[in-house]
């Protein structure tokens, strides 16, 4: 299969590079994209490793014509305009990026009309499990039982809460048939007064280089369920993502997370 990636020399994208070239049998990279005022555009993609591919950063969007899947984990406004480009040439898109309004996710459903795509704000089998598990919780812990969704992130993130603690307090929502934007309380500062029933708190870390951890808390009176995950390398994001593009390789358009992937 032949990879684009966006985000290049990102945290991300690196990790990327770097596990899709240990794959050599199922992955080629062609296309190293990053954005203009990027410091490596014209470098090797695999110079951080130390190795040389023949693939050089580029700011060049029409370059992706020549991919079958682009991974894309930049911003939402990059993630955006690279779609464009991938619906324009039918190339498949995993998309990694956090952090998009209403109208950017409704672009993400739009282009999903005409090509494949994978949307997932984890792509770590361990936080698609911890899902399935927080929907069963949330159904039996569904009255007498207060929610909060804690996570913690290094200190370069730029959207808090994470996409994945959002994606969290969306499936308990869901489990208790309710839109989490009724339930959510996002901040807590001052006279807050006491918590109101049925709410789902946020609270969130940044700082160092903690690579991600979600913890939802089910609290009850006498007793509390804490269901934990913790990721301790971006590695399985990476892996999660080249799942997610040979998942893609029959499917010829539609919008997939990552449940659908893992078949779960
Ligand atoms: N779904 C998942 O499993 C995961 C999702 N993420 C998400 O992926 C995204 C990237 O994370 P991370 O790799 O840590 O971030 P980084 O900041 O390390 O990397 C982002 C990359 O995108 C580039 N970039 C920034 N803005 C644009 C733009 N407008 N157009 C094109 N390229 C752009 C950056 O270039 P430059 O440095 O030059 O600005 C950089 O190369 C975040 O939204 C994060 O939340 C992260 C991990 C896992
Ligand atoms: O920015 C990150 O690093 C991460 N972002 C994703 C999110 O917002 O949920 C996934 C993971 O937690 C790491």
């Amino acid at each position: 299969m032949k990879l684009a990636i966006a985000g290049a020399s990102g945290r991300m994208g690196r990790m990327l590079i770097e596990s899709a070239l240990a794959q050599p049998d199922a992955f080629e990279l062609v296309v190293a994209l990053d954005h203009s005022t990027s410091q490596s555009i014209g470098q090797d993609a695999g110079a951080f490793l130390g190795a040389r591919t023949g693939v050089m950063i580029t700011d060049d969007l029409q370059a992706l014509a020549s991919a079958d899947c682009l991974i894309d984990f930049t911003r939402p406004e990059g993630t955006l305009e690279h779609l464009k480009v991938c619906v324009e040439h039918g190339v498949k898109v995993i998309i990694g990026t956090t952090g998009f309004d209403d109208a950017g996710k409704q672009a993400i459903q739009k282009a999903g009309e005409s090509v494949a795509i994978v949307f997932a704000p984890n792509m770590s089998v361990g936080v698609n499990a911890t899902l399935k598990l927080l929907e069963v919780a949330a159904k039996i812990l569904a009255s007498g039982y207060d929610v909060e969704v804690f996570e913690a992130h290094h200190k370069h993130k730029v959207d808090a809460p994470s996409g994945t603690a959002l994606k969290m307090g969306e499936v308990i929502a869901n489990a208790w048939d309710k839109p989490l934007d009724e339930l959510a309380t996002w901040t807590r500062h001052g006279h807050t007064g006491a918590r109101e029933d049925g709410s789902i708190g946020f609270s969130v870390v940044r700082g160092g280089d903690i690579v991600g951890d979600h913890t939802v808390y089910f609290c009850g009176v006498g007793e509390r369920i804490e269901i934990t995950h913790r990721s301790t390398s971006r590695a399985t994001y990476a892996q999660g993502s080249l799942r997610a593009a040979r998942f893609l390789e029959d499917k010829p358009k539609g919008v997939y997370d990552m449940q659908a992937v893992l078949g779960l």
